[in-house]
């Protein structure tokens, strides 16, 4: 160690003491006040001080004087600090006692608070110290030998002498990085945001705020986690979207308490951040508080939760995403009703902010079937209602409001000032209507139509979130948004959508104008060179349909020379693409369209991508205004027609839905309806099947198979039916059966602007016949129509 020249100091020195004496009724302003009155000497031993020297004033202010220090690693010199010691050193003592018998050797403190209290905080020996010196003596025995400000902590003291040095001390270790930073929480900060650094997370801790107003942390042994005997319920295995059932199951004892334990049995709890949020349905705030208690007692260091326990699925991934969370909880069963009777749904979201791919569910799956015990912590409910941060037993919880974070996503998005200046100029010839169906969305779309585009209030409606959905079914299709569908019909609305209960999904429905959501995801990747966000992310990647999705983007990523997919039923297959950067625009004809933006659908962006396009397309058309209808024939006449139809037979025997896949399967293995002709009855027209196969998907990036996912029957002109057991409903099988047939551009605009029901009806009777459905049904008709 080279030679430390050493200066002499005529500061005087500090001592810092209370102005008053400490009486039970001791107000604790005084205490935070210091006197300056006496001398000690300069403690040069700390390792930090070690080559430091004693410092006059004048030639610590002096910046010429500065350079004469001597650095004792050579090189530039090293800043300035005075450590002086100069509180009575075993003044602490005299409040505080060791504990006796504890065998952590604790020490408690017995500093008098206001109202006779005093203030129990315990810790070791030296915490303790430190804890009573700077919390209630309020000593700042390290002082800057410069000005000679006094701080509490020798970090806050090196902060602040280099704000008269300029010295940054702390320099990037990352390769070919040359920040330097003044202190030490700056330089992390940068190495999170630049160098993507992780953070090494420690063990939870928790928190309390003492009567003195400290921050106190306590270790999480103070929490006592019990573990609950259980015994493993039959049927847990989550869906297409979760696991989906009637209130009343997930009400059961235990019942949620395993699926959730299930989930923390299956990810890596210990130190992680996790979101909870959902359509805030019925039964939804008990079972935050349950996934609290239950989080909390495996080591969630922290909770991000929506407000009144309502965070809309979008919403929920742009969290997870903004946030950097280890993934999410979300409580919703999405388009399905609410309410005691109807149905509840706890859905795991995984880091990238998309659904949990199948790997993840099966193991929760997998947990469910030998679940002995799950675990809790007693503490009392958190208000849920409150944004704000607070803690809960060893974890955080953070309460939040997220509509603001998700108008700047949009705005980010999406060329707001075009799409308003457009509503603006058509206050009276283009009027909007958005129906929240009382989902989740309403108060984000009250913000973006209302607040942020300055549309009237009446241009939104069933805009506020109720338990039940006020008793409806929120499903934005023709059957169930009948609310927008009359309103938009009845008043002449030029341009209408709604969004369903957990806000995913949407439907887009202008006077006389259904846009299907297989039109819908390929009108918007046509117009994607309009968003900002795809001109800001290098255009459009590459475009992906679920495969009962009709085929009409394709066609547009054919055009477009990009790369497409065909992916099984469910959100989560998107995500690998997309995060592979190979999948920008993807759609489900289940009323789900979305961008990479986040890893779930989004109802809201649909709508103002369609208010986007509309707004470019007006730009370009001073003449005549351009809607919803323009824009379908349009895109009709440049890429030909895909008619699509879904029929719904909802909650039917399950033993009647097998024994119609089974025969389908049949007919697969043995061929047996191979090349055979059919015709339709009322059309007479002939359809002569080429190809029936079970639908097996491999993901091209991690490879993985997912089988049996839809029959597929084609046709040789081109046409193709498909057969599917919804994955999402919550009693007995709802069966759907998908009908496409597509007409080229050339068959002119009188065919390509029939009534997809008439389109299709042929193909449709042929359908029925071939699978013998109502047979095995019992069913006439479906119970929806899309
Ligand atoms: O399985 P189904 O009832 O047909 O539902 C299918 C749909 O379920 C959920 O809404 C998923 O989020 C969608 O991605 C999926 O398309």
């Amino acid at each position: 160690m080279p030679a430390v020249e050493r200066l002499s100091i005529s500061v005087t020195p500090t001592i810092v003491q209370p102005l008053y004496p400490y009486s039970t009724n001791i107000d604790h302003a005084p205490v935070a006040k210091k006197a300056r009155t006496a001398c000690s000497t300069y403690d040069a031993d700390h390792s930090d001080f070690q080559y430091l020297s004693h410092l006059t004033p004048s030639l610590a202010t002096s910046e010429s004087s500065l350079t004469s220090i001597a650095s004792p690693h050579g090189g530039a010199p090293r800043p300035i600090r005075a450590r002086l010691y100069n509180a009575p050193r075993k003044e602490w003592e005299n409040y505080a006692q060791e504990i006796e018998g504890d065998p952590r050797r604790f020490y408690k403190c017995h500093w008098p608070l206001p109202g006779g209290d005093i203030c129990l905080y315990d810790a070791k020996k030296q915490a303790m110290k430190r804890h009573i010196e700077l919390t209630h003596l309020a000593y700042k025995s390290h002082s800057c030998g410069i000005c000679g400000k006094s701080f509490g902590q020798r970090t806050s003291l090196s902060v602040h002498v280099a704000t008269h040095t300029g010295e940054k001390a702390h320099l990037c270790p990352d390769d070919d990085c040359s920040k330097a930073y003044s202190d030490a929480s700056r330089l992390l900060r940068h190495r999170v945001k630049v160098h993507g650094y992780i953070v090494r997370k420690t063990a939870p801790k928790s928190f309390a705020v003492c009567h003195c107003f400290r921050l106190l942390t306590i270790p999480s042994m103070a929490f006592q986690v019990k573990e609950i005997p259980t015994t493993p319920f039959d049927g847990q295995k989550p869906g297409t979207s979760g696991l989906r059932k009637r209130v009343k199951v997930f009400q059961q004892e235990h019942y949620t308490e395993n699926f959730v334990q299930a989930i923390f049995d299956s990810i890596t709890a210990q130190g992680a951040t996790l979101v909870i949020g959902g359509d805030g349905r019925f039964f939804s705030p008990e079972t935050v508080q349950t996934i609290l208690r239950i989080g909390s007692a495996n080591g969630v260091a922290k909770f991000i939760v929506g407000k009144d326990s309502i965070l809309s699925t979008p919403t929920a991934s742009n969290v997870i995403r903004k946030y950097k969370a280890d993934g999410g909880i979300l409580l919703t069963a999405s388009h399905n009703p609410g309410g005691p009777d109807n149905d509840f749904g706890i859905k795991y979201n995984v880091s990238n902010g998309g659904p949990a791919p199948e790997n993840v569910t099966n193991k929760i799956y997998e947990k469910t079937k030998t679940i002995k015990i799950y675990k809790v912590i007693d503490a009392p409910p958190v208000e849920l209602s409150k944004v704000g941060d607070f803690t809960y037993g060893p974890t955080k919880v953070s309460i939040i409001d997220s509509v603001a974070d998700y108008l700047i996503l949009l705005k980010e998005i999406f060329d707001f000032p075009l799409i308003q200046s457009f509503l603006d100029a058509h206050k009276s010839d283009y009027r909007v209507l958005f129906d929240g169906l009382h989902g989740v969305t309403g108060p984000y779309a009250k913000e973006i139509l209302v607040g942020a585009l300055g549309l009237p209030e009446t241009s939104i409606q069933n805009c506020v979130p109720l338990p039940d959905f006020g008793g409806g079914h929120p499903d934005p299709n023709l059957t169930y948004a009948h609310t927008l569908v009359d309103v938009v019909e009845k008043n002449g609305i030029e341009f209408g959508a709604a969004s369903d209960g957990d806000g995913d999904r949407n439907m887009i429905y202008g006077k006389g104008a259904f846009v299907t959501p297989s039109d819908s995801v390929a009108i918007i990747a046509n117009w994607a060179h309009v968003i900002p966000y795809f001109q800001k992310n290098g255009g459009v990647k590459g475009l992906a349909r679920s495969m009962p999705t009709s085929k009409a983007i394709d066609l547009v990523a054919q055009k477009k020379g990009l790369e497409y997919f065909e992916v099984p039923t469910g959100w989560k297959f998107f995500g690998n693409l997309m995060d592979a950067g190979r999948l920008s625009i993807c759609g489900e004809e289940s009323f789900g369209t979305g961008s990479d933006h986040i890893r779930e659908k989004d109802g809201l962006w649909a709508v103002v991508a369609w208010l986007n396009i509309i707004a470019a397309a007006n730009a370009n058309s001073p003449g005549k205004l351009i809607g919803i209808t323009d824009l379908l024939q349009a895109h009709y006449e440049e890429y030909g027609r895909s008619f699509f139809s879904r029929y719904d037979y909802e909650e039917v025997p399950s033993e009647g839905a097998n024994a119609l896949v089974a025969h389908i399967n049949d007919a697969l293995k043995t061929g047996s309806l191979t090349n055979t002709v059919h015709t339709s009855q009322s059309t007479s027209t002939q359809f002569t099947i080429s190809n029936l196969y079970d639908f097996e998907y491999t993901d091209p990036i991690d490879k993985s198979v997912s089988s049996n996912q839809g029959q597929v029957i084609t046709f040789s002109d081109g046409s193709r039916v498909v057969f599917r057991l919804s994955g999402t409903g919550s009693q007995g099988a709802t069966v759907r059966l998908y009908v496409e047939r597509y007409v080229p551009p050339e068959a002119g605009p009188a065919e390509l602007g029939r009534d997809a029901a008439d389109g299709l009806k042929g193909l449709i009777e042929v359908a029925l016949k071939i699978s013998k459905l109502k047979e095995f049904l019992g069913r006439d008709k479906p119970t929806v129509i899309t």
